[in-house]
């Protein structure tokens, strides 16, 4: 049965004699129809002309180009696959666009192939060929373009070529790329061109962008990177100090850029009066995401992002190390992601010269490392072992040497950190001693050697560990004391280190495999005074 359209035509006079080639051909789809429910949407479809069917079939094409791309097995980062639908008649100029479009994939996948990286996701944004592009691209300030100069950066590492770009046009970012390889660039960078609008009248909408930190003094170290980046605008970027969280009334807090840990966060959000209010957040960024998501972090963490819940939020997670878990967390919180992974998924930066030694026992850790500091002392050098109590012990052994050597730990009060960093910064100290506080994200330029005192306690933490090293594309070198008791994971190490090209001897690589949960086993303390002489 025709269906009643005549309201449609109501009050127009329809001369049916002038329009009769319009009309049969309105009859001709009606009779078509017949056969069928007339509000079925096939109604509205219309044959492909021969021409579409060629656009169509190009299309189809492309599609199956972009998801050739993706890293196979992965597929958190789906979303809209918005290759664009054709309905126009084929033109010449549409035919130019696509060989246009056909090149720059090619050269896309030139560019990712030359630097390593991989990525997965839909219609990921073209990688970077080089700083001058944010600008001819982006139409990137001037003055941010000057302060890379300033800073001395000619070329983008691999990670900024990719990652600024997904940034840029409005994707989360999941990102994995060596220690030392400019990720912090890679991810305040972006941030800085996006929050550019609002420079004119600075936003009253509160804090705007949140970049969470594992320790205080990453959280100090990414706010000096930042402010340097954003030297000559007005941007109030801010870190959450003891003082600020004290004293600030955050219901009236100017800020464009916060950078905190999860704890002090998670205080403000839960203070009862004058409570910080995260819900006009536009950026959020986990820095070493894989740690903020461990148990000892995991709640603070959750905390910030859920309070963070502004709908078209752009969230992004950056580490040199991603294991399975951190991606099934970026399953349950990032939406139409792009990941982006440089080099080798569990490798360390291929700068860096890696070594490791076999000590015997605690008494052979220290005569080796007293040879080493004979033979060759390279500062600035950074010794780590797994536990306070053995950094001291391992401090108080070698304060007395000529050697000029610092501690830090997170027992230390923050201003003791503080001074400890900044000489050994200034060069006053030229040996640190450390336990993981100081294992991830701090970049310390010259350091040369790293030294494993005690055996790291997983890959993740060996890779971080090492990367205080061999950063920016400098030399660095990494020696891995070992004992009996560390056996059991060398094979662990030595897949690393044969993912970061270093030769590793055949015997190591026909070690058994174990699974490696937190390896901090009890170690005989460090002494050099005789056992019945120890108190
Ligand atoms: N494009 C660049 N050219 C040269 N140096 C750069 C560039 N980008 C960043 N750097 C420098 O590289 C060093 C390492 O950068 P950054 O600390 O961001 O590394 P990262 O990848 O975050 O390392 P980690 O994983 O250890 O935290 C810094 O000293 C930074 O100033």
């Amino acid at each position: 049965m025709e269906k009643d359209t005549s309201f449609l035509l109501t009050g127009i006079k329809f001369n049916k004699k002038r329009f009769a080639g319009d009309f049969s051909r309105f009859k001709k789809r009606k009779q078509r129809n017949d056969d069928g429910p007339v509000d079925d949407l096939s109604y509205f479809k219309r044959e492909d002309t021969e021409a579409e069917k060629v656009v169509v079939s190009v299309n189809k094409k492309r599609k199956r180009k972009t998801k050739a791309e993706r890293v196979e097995g992965f597929s958190v980062f789906k979303g809209s696959d918005s290759v664009p639908v054709v309905t126009d008649e084929r033109s010449e100029q549409e035919e130019n666009n696509q060989k246009e479009l056909n090149r720059q994939n090619e050269r896309d996948l030139r560019l990712r192939k030359k630097y390593g990286i991989h990525v997965s996701g839909n219609n990921v944004p073209s990688p970077l060929q080089s700083f001058a592009e944010l600008s001819t691209r982006y139409g990137c300030e001037s003055y941010l373009l000057h302060n890379l100069v300033k800073l001395g950066f000619k070329e983008p590492t691999p990670i900024q070529r990719q990652a600024i770009p997904v940034l840029l046009s409005g994707r989360e970012c999941f990102a994995k790329a060596p220690t030392g390889s400019g990720k912090t660039l890679a991810f305040v960078y972006p941030m800085l061109m996006k929050l550019k609008f609002y420079m004119q009248q600075p936003s009253k909408d509160g804090i705007r962008t949140v970049i969470l930190c594992h320790t205080r003094e990453l959280a100090a170290q990414t706010t000096r990177e930042c402010k340097k980046m954003a030297k000559g605008s007005k941007f109030r970027i801010k870190l959450m100090t003891k003082e600020l969280l004290r004293n600030t009334d955050f219901t009236k807090l100017p800020c464009d850029i916060l950078i905190s840990t999860p704890r002090r966060l998670q205080l403000c959000i839960c203070k009862k009066k004058k409570k910080i209010d995260l819900s006009r957040v536009e950026y959020l960024v986990l820095d070493e995401s894989d740690k903020l998501f461990e148990r000892s972090l995991l709640e603070q963490t959750d905390s910030v992002v859920k309070a963070c819940s502004n709908p078209s939020i752009i969230r992004s997670l950056f580490s040199a190390t991603l294991p399975g878990f951190v991606e099934d967390v970026a399953r349950t919180v990032m939406h139409d992601a792009v990941r982006v992974i440089v080099g080798d998924k569990n490798a360390a930066s291929e700068s860096i010269k890696q070594k490791l030694i076999f000590a015997g026992s605690e008494e052979g850790k220290l005569l080796a490392l007293h040879q080493s500091f004979a033979e060759s002392l390279n500062p600035p050098m950074l010794i780590f072992v797994q536990s306070i109590e053995r950094a001291e012990e391992l401090y108080g052994e070698l304060k007395f040497d000529s050697i000029r050597v610092g501690v830090i730990h997170s027992n230390l009060s923050q201003e003791q950190r503080e001074s400890v960093i900044d000489d050994f910064r200034a060069g006053k100290t030229w040996v640190l001693i450390a336990t993981d506080v100081l294992g991830r994200g701090m970049d310390f330029k010259g350091v040369k050697c790293v030294i494993n005192y005690d055996f790291p306690d997983c890959a993740a933490s060996y890779i971080h560990r090492i990367g205080r090293s061999g950063r920016a594309g400098r030399i660095g070198e990494a020696i891995t004391f070992y004992t009996e008791h560390d056996i059991p994971y060398l094979r662990n190490i030595a897949n690393v280190m044969t993912a970061s090209g270093c030769e590793v001897p055949s015997w190591l690589l026909d070690m058994p495999k174990k699974k490696w949960k937190k390896h901090c086993p009890r170690r005989e303390s460090i002494s050099t005074k005789p056992k019945d002489q120890e108190e």
